[in-house]
């Protein structure tokens, strides 16, 4: 019985006439008869699958007769498939890898006998040869439907179908022991009914919304910036600069507090990340203390707030400038344009022109996340005994579903370093703000909770949301006693913060499930890129062959078989499901086997995808190697090398 070790020798199986077999090696010799038909080939659905649906319907191969279907014939020699590899040799360790060019088999009885040389009828669709293993059959079909359930799930919209549209004539991959998959290398792990992928979820979008959002904002981080703004080409190791708001003439400056400020976004030279910068124009910088509060800033990393990176003085403005660099959040919007701003009004021809409309209403449940990330965002800054300063509807970013961070921390600390202040009074005026900020929300007017505007706002606000919403901004604006504090409105809210953390886990488990399906992704490009590094490479170790001899022959067999199939007219196949379902196979190194077809049709090789995958890391491993030991003569060895190592995993 063919059996193939962990570490296949390279080998050409010769198959022959069943009937010639040898005592010695249980190696069929081949008759020395060529091809039984130069004229007419035989078709190839016939020799894989022992039929062909396309017999009677213009297939231009050979079909030979059917078979004798009586059992055992005493004339049929008891011939096992060649496909299973019961009669064909194992690659036998005295064979070398060189065996892989040895001499051609010609199968002399046609490979329709050799396949079903018991009473089944050949099976009507293609499917592998039964060879009176019917129980095989159903295994066959099992893993057929997983591998076909993998791709189901994997690209659930059938986005690919036109790759595989019509019947596709491949070689279908013989399987005749059910081999498990390795599970874990699959995506899928946790059932759809728990984590869906295509519904809704508090944080985030549904699949294809949230793809096409990351896809955005990759976009967003790669523009370029445009020429002529005026904008310093370098500045402390910042390049590329692109403002992140209009910036108008003299007489429109953007204002924070009281100073003119701009924000614009950069690349830093150093860690090549994108940074948000935010330039105070017209600062002198009095002591170098006033960075201390910087310090502490940078060290505060929270969900609900923008973090720090540094802060620098610059005169590349033609100024002397402040300059506070924060994470950059791609495509973030402030509340205010998020929720405040008002729409502009759209133009239907034959309509009169329209006032602008006020944004939507904020969903109250959307409210309450605001409020508990924010309370949260408050707590840990406050716990860290520094205050934010500036909490308003213009510096709370949305940086993403559901999800805001609070801003342009750190700034006002370093403006106001000269006039000291109490940071309990600080805190207590964090809450106050918060409070007005919640005002706003609900009434769309950022003056809603002053002086007039607050009894008309408190009516809006109860007839809007519920009076929980009313307790929390009351709390927050009013007064209160010295040790009022943001524990307690935590305290307060304390179930919303339980709905909050609950949807929040929900967006894990689905930001997870999205993440299997990318983990299969790279693990596939991964392989392609093994095979762009392996396949027809011209030359290596000063062997001009050496991707066409050895384990790099079956590496380019099976990449033949991956990629190059054709129909039954000779046209390419381009099914992607087929090339998704090898590489994954591959990729879980599989006992599954595979019948691999030279490309003159004159030999072919029964090699599992462990096999395979051995060959395939075996030849990557050589090039490795000799790339690892010419890097480590090169400067920056230690980096490739780290590179390297991830690659040879
Ligand atoms: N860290 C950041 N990441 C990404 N974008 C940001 C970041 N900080 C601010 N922005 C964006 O920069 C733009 C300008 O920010 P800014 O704080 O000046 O808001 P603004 O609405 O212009 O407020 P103001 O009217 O007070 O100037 C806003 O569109 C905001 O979304």
């Amino acid at each position: 019985m063919a059996f193939f070790n962990a570490r296949p020798q390279s080998s050409a199986i010769k198959i022959v006439k069943p009937g010639e077999a040898n005592d010695d090696d249980n190696i069929l010799k081949p008759t020395p008869v060529r091809k039984t038909d130069n004229v007419q080939r035989h078709c190839r659905n016939i020799m894989i699958y022992g039929s062909c649906k396309y017999e009677n319907k213009g297939c231009v191969y050979y079909h030979p007769p059917a078979p004798d279907t009586s059992p055992n014939p005493s004339n049929a020699p008891r011939a096992e498939s060649p496909i299973k590899g019961q009669t064909i040799s194992s690659p036998s360790p005295s064979l070398s890898a060189k065996a892989v060019n040895a001499p051609v088999f010609v199968p002399k009885l046609p490979l329709p006998a050799l396949l079903q040389p018991t009473a089944t009828p050949p099976p009507q669709s293609p499917s592998p040869p039964t060879n009176g293993y019917q129980e095989d059959h159903s295994d066959f079909s099992d893993a057929e439907g997983q591998a076909q359930e993998l791709n189901d799930q994997y690209y659930p919209d059938h986005q690919y179908d036109t790759y595989g549209a019509g019947e596709q004539h491949y070689y279908a991959a013989p399987v005749f022991v059910r081999q498990p998959l390795n599970y874990h290398l699959y995506t899928s792990t946790v059932p759809a009914a728990f984590v869906s992928s295509i519904a809704e979820t508090h944080f985030v979008p549904p699949s294809g919304e949230l793809r096409t959002l990351l896809q955005s904002r990759s976009e967003d981080l790669r523009m370029a910036p445009p020429s002529g703004l005026g904008l310093p080409e370098e500045m402390q190791g910042y390049h590329s600069l692109i403002p992140l708001e209009n910036i108008g003439g003299p007489t429109e400056r953007r204002k924070f507090g009281n100073w003119n400020s701009s924000m614009y976004r950069a690349i830093n030279s150093v860690d090549g990340c994108t940074y948000a910068l935010r330039r105070i124009e017209n600062y002198r910088l009095s002591h170098q203390a006033a960075f201390s509060a910087i310090e502490t800033w940078a060290a505060i990393r929270h969900p609900g707030v923008v973090a720090i990176h540094e802060a620098f003085t610059t005169h590349a403005f033609g100024d002397s400038s402040l300059v506070v660099a924060y994470t950059y959040h791609p495509q973030a919007q402030t509340l205010f344009d998020a929720h405040l701003k008002l729409t502009p009004p759209a133009y239907q021809p034959g309509m009169r022109f329209q006032q602008p409309a006020a944004s939507t209403q904020v969903p109250e449940r959307t409210l309450w996340s605001y409020i508990v990330q924010i309370a949260g965002a408050i707590k840990r800054v406050h716990d860290a005994g520094q205050a934010l300063r500036m909490i308003d509807v213009t510096k709370v970013l949305v940086t993403s579903k559901n999800h805001v961070r609070v801003g342009s921390c750190g700034i006002v600390d370093v403006l106001l370093y000269d006039t000291p202040q109490d940071m309990h009074m600080l805190q207590q005026e964090d809450m106050t703000m918060f409070g007005r900020l919640v005002f706003a929300l609900c009434t769309g007017n950022v003056m809603a909770s002053s002086g007039g505007n607050f009894q008309k706002s408190l009516e809006v606000m109860g007839r809007l949301y519920s009076p929980e919403i009313k307790t929390v901004a009351l709390f927050l604006v009013n007064k209160g006693g010295p040790h009022k504090n943001i524990g307690q409105l935590l305290e307060i809210i304390s179930s919303r913060v339980v709905a909050e953390m609950g949807d929040a886990l929900i967006a894990a488990d689905t930001l997870q499930n999205e993440l299997m399906g990318e983990l299969e992704n790279a693990r596939l490009v991964r392989l392609l890129c093994k095979f762009g590094f392996i396949n027809e490479r011209p030359e290596f170790a000063r062997e001009p062959r050496w991707s066409e001899t050895g384990d790099r022959y079956i590496i380019k067999l099976f990449r033949d078989y991956v990629f190059h199939q054709v129909d039954e007219n000779g046209n390419p196949s381009l099914n992607l499901s087929h090339v998704l379902t090898c590489l994954s196979k591959l990729d879980a190194g599989t006992d599954e086997k595979v019948m691999l077809v030279s490309r003159d049709e004159q030999s072919c090789l029964v090699v599992s995808y462990k096999e395979i995958k051995a060959c395939v890391e075996s030849a990557f491993g050589e090039l490795a190697r000799a790339a690892a030991s010419n890097v480590n003569n090169n400067v920056g060895a230690g980096y490739q090398d780290e590179r390297l190592g991830g690659w040879i995993k």
